[in-house]
Order: C-alpha cells, then sequence, then structure tokens
C-alpha cells in the first residue's frame, strides 16, 4: 500500500531516536539521483524534528559495462564513493549517515564506519520500511541470538531436500542486523531482522541444495522447477547443476570473470517475524533490493563474494544473497533452526 509523506517521516522519527539522533547529533543524508526522494525527504524532516544538524551529500550516479540491472546489491563495493576522499570526509563528518544510495560491502563504508560515524542503509520502498519498523525487542532477539553465534565453532546445516554443509567459525565477526544504527562505528539496515558471520577461510564444505521456494537475490525469483544444487569445497562452490535456475545462476556468475564470485560470503538466519516469504512476489523487480526474503524469521540466508565488510581481501562486486527455507541449522550441537523454525536461544524467540 501507498504510504504517506506524514507517516513516513514518524517512522523515521523513531527509526532515528532509537539510532540516538539528537540536538547533539550531526545526520548526513546521502543520496544519489535514484534515491527515492520520500526517504530523502523523510529522513531530512525527521532529523529535523529530533534538532539535529541535518545536511545532503548527493554523489552522481555510479556505472559499470559489468554491473546488469538496477538491483543495488546486484554490484557491490564499488560505488560512487570509490576514489572520492572529500566526499568520504564529508560523510565521516557526520555522527550518522543514512545511506539511500548503498555503500554496503565497499571499503568506503569500513573507513567511514572506523571514524566511529554510524550508518544507516534506507532503500527499500515505503511499504517495506513501514510494515517492518524495528524495535528494541527485535535489538534484544537479534543480540541473544549473537551471544551464541559467537561462541559456536562451527555451523552445520541440512535439510529434508538434500543440503548437508558446514563450516568452522570464528575466524570472522558476527554481523547483527536490527534496523537502526545505535552503537558508534555500527552499521545497520531498516528494515532487517537477522544475523550472520562469514565461514572460516578454506573451512566451508558440503552440499547446499536449494529447493523450490527458495530466492536467488538479486534475480528474485524463486527456484520453482527443480532443485539447484551447489558443492561446496574449501570455501569455495565448485560445481553448480540442476535445471534452468542452475543453468542461469552459472551463466550469470560467468559473466564477471572473477574466481572469487564463488567463495562463500555472509552465513546466517532470519529473526524478523514481519518479514514474509510471500512478499518479493508482490514487487516489481525495481521496487526493492528484497530484505523480506533477506529477514523472514527462520530462513538460512547464505551468499557468494565479498567479504570487505569483515575486513577481508575479496572485494568482488558480484554478491548472490540467497535464502533457504525448510532447513536445519546447528552451531556446534545447539540446534537454533529446526526444519526453517527457530527454535533457539529461547530469547530470540518472537511471541
Ligand atoms: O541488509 C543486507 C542487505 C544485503 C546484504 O547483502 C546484507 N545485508
Ligand atoms: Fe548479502
Amino acid at each position: 500500500m501507498p504510504v504517506s509523506q506524514s507517516e513516513l517521516t514518524q517512522h523515521f522519527e523513531h527509526v532515528l531516536r532509537l539510532s540516538r539522533v539528537d540536538e547533539s547529533q550531526s545526520v548526513a543524508i546521502l543520496k544519489s539521483h535514484y534515491s527515492n526522494t520520500f526517504i530523502v525527504n523523510a529522513a531530512m524532516e525527521a532529523a529535523l524534528r529530533l534538532k539535529a544538524r541535518a545536511y545532503i551529500v548527493e554523489l552522481p550516479a555510479f556505472n559499470h559495462e559489468t554491473a546488469m540491472g538496477n538491483d543495488l546489491t546486484a554490484y557491490v563495493g564499488h560505488t560512487a564513493l570509490t576514489d572520492h576522499p572529500a566526499a568520504q570526509q564529508a560523510l565521516m563528518a557526520a555522527d550518522l549517515v543514512v545511506d539511500t544510495m548503498m555503500l554496503l560491502h565497499s571499503p568506503e563504508q569500513e573507513a567511514i564506519l572506523k571514524s566511529g560515524t554510524r550508518i544507516l542503509l534506507a532503500v527499500e520502498p515505503p511499504e517495506m520500511l513501514a510494515r517492518m519498523l524495528p524495535s528494541e525487542s527485535d535489538k534484544r532477539r537479534v543480540v541473544a541470538a549473537q551471544k551464541v553465534f559467537e561462541q559456536a565453532a562451527t555451523i552445520k546445516v541440512t535439510s529434508a531436500a538434500g543440503s548437508d554443509f558446514q563450516a568452522a567459525l570464528g575466524q570472522y565477526p558476527v554481523v547483527t542486523e536490527y534496523g537502526f544504527a545505535d552503537e558508534p562505528g555500527r552499521w545497520d539496515h531498516w528494515p532487517s531482522g537477522f544475523l550472520f558471520s562469514w565461514p572460516n577461510e578454506g573451512t566451508a564444505e558440503g552440499t547446499l541444495v536449494l529447493d523450490v521456494g527458495d530466492i536467488l537475490l538479486p534475480f528474485k525469483n524463486y527456484v520453482r522447477e527443480k532443485p539447484v544444487t551447489l558443492e561446496i569445497e574449501k570455501g569455495f562452490i565448485k560445481r553448480i547443476h540442476g535445471g534452468f535456475d542452475a543453468e542461469y545462476l552459472r551463466e550469470y556468475m560467468e559473466h564477471f570473470k572473477d574466481p572469487e564470485v564463488y567463495a562463500l560470503s555472509h552465513i546466517g538466519w532470519g529473526l524478523q517475524p514481519r518479514a514474509q516469504w510471500t512478499a518479493l512476489g508482490l514487487h516489481d523487480k525495481n521496487d526493492a533490493i528484497g530484505m523480506d526474503a533477506r529477514a523472514f524469521e527462520g530462513n538460512f540466508l547464505f551468499s557468494t563474494g565479498p567479504n570487505t565488510e569483515v575486513g577481508g581481501p575479496r572485494n568482488t562486486p558480484c554478491h548472490m544473497d540467497i535464502p533457504m527455507r525448510h532447513c536445519t541449522v546447528m552451531l556446534d550441537d545447539l540446534t537454533v533452526v529446526e526444519e526453517g523454525k527457530v527454535v533457539a536461544p529461547e530469547e530470540s524467540l518472537s511471541r
């Protein structure tokens, strides 16, 4: 449904307040010509209502001849901010950056965060922002899951469709997304409600079988015809086979001519009860980046390509996010998701 400017502004006021915005803060709104003006206006108006010192940094759009489509997550890491130290300084000067153009997975984002500046990504359509308005209880649940994730030495994922995957953990931090940027140097994304880490280098092994209904982002397709099997060895996808969806995925990844695109990237699970598995089917491809699919409660979300977000060396632009249903996710001997249902830790369950 359409969301009025006034309603969106109120939601932004709620989220900026959760992000510790007040009269002591400066807020930079990062935009480009393709930013949603409703979002830019709501962010600016909300920041002013909270008496923050607000300003806009506008960058010309960045394009690359390898990039295809308009999804902001399809080509990551190289952005309009790359090699633009003046704009980067203008953003590092802020206490909070509201990013409406997508810096995620870029080294520049990491540099801005390292300076103590917080970043809140907000690129989804107002309907999704309104439906998945974050709350302190979202944070409590995601942080409770983070505590068990951080203790774990291994992750194991199985499914009736035939997935049997595992990886060692601990080399990389656990990243939480609960929808507001409330701590110094924190990045978050509204809407969200999930958490992830990266497999220790070279340890991801096994098979992931994408069954009918699993989702391929940024294609925004549900696997429909027959399962796609990914065979993973030493942290990299070695073989992709199945029907049409497998052929399409192979061809898309080959297009980048970069062996790093086959690396496993972030892996974790969804904790957002207001995200719906079905929502993606109601949006045009250019409407959204598909956060319902990344965040729906009980998914196992894995991804491919970059690890810049955790200081890793892979800055490959091809990034697939692949949420799966009906998986069982175990951290050491603790089952956190059982056949697509969150079962532990208790404090992470939504009532
Ligand atoms: O919120 C997000 C969005 C995309 C992504 O790759 C990770 N987290
Ligand atoms: Fe991702």
